[in-house]
């Protein structure tokens, strides 16, 4: 994940927005506590998420792979004052940690948190969503992107996380790295996908967004 040089990186965090108080603690405890703390969003990812909500003003957000809930914190701080924000995640383990994170923030009424697989539960979410967030297992993102699109709202955002894989989305990977076939295979569906509009955002690992037309 670390292929976009240190300096340049730490540049980048210095003259970007501090996260609020509550995301740095959560930042700081799952690095403490939590196994592979590297799949928080982090600072400045972070901050793009609240920042790309806000331009698009969203009432209804979806994100598969809450983790500690960093950043469906940060994409609710552009949520609409009637709208919410759908979480789901597989991990129960972390229901304790996250539920507590979700109770003190400002969004706390807001946000609806499901536990559970995200192949199994989108199907039973009402549609209608104006940004979505996928950032769960890599083997599923076009399963999800399939689940999900007939759910958009026309004009609504679906973001992927980690469509760069380190760098690994651009050689040859062996048969049985699953991960880094299934991204290459997304990112090349979702371009050539002409019910969507494309851009690869080459910051921190990679984030796809797509425009649904
Ligand atoms: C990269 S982490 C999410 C990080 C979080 N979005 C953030 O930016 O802070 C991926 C999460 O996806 C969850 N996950 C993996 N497979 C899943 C599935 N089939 N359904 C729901 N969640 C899943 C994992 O438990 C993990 O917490």
């Amino acid at each position: 994940m670390d292929f976009i040089q240190k300096d340049i990186q730490d540049y980048s965090a210095r003259h970007t927005a501090a996260a609020n108080d509550l995301l740095e603690k959560i930042d700081r405890e799952t690095h403490v506590n939590v196994l592979r703390p590297r799949m928080l969003s982090g600072h400045v990812q972070g901050r793009i998420l609240s920042m790309l909500s806000h331009m698009i003003r969203p009432h209804r957000i979806l994100e598969i792979g809450t983790y500690t809930g960093y950043s469906a914190l940060c994409m609710a701080e552009g949520l609409q004052g009637d709208g919410e924000l759908i979480t789901i995640d597989v991990n129960e383990e972390l229901e304790p940690i996250v539920e507590g994170y979700f109770q003190v923030s400002p969004y706390a009424d807001q946000l609806k948190y499901l536990i559970g697989n995200a192949m199994d539960l989108i199907p039973t979410i009402e549609k209608g969503f104006d940004l979505v967030f996928i950032d769960a297992d890599k083997v599923n993102y076009l399963n999800y992107y399939e689940l999900i699109l007939p759910k958009m709202n026309a004009g609504g955002f679906i973001i992927a996380d980690n469509i760069l894989w380190s760098g690994k989305v651009t050689t040859t990977p062996k048969s049985n790295d699953k991960d880094t076939l299934a991204l290459i295979e997304f990112n090349k569906k979702v371009h050539e996908d002409t019910r969507v509009e494309n851009v690869l955002l080459a910051v921190r690992d990679g984030l796809m967004i797509l425009r649904v037309l």
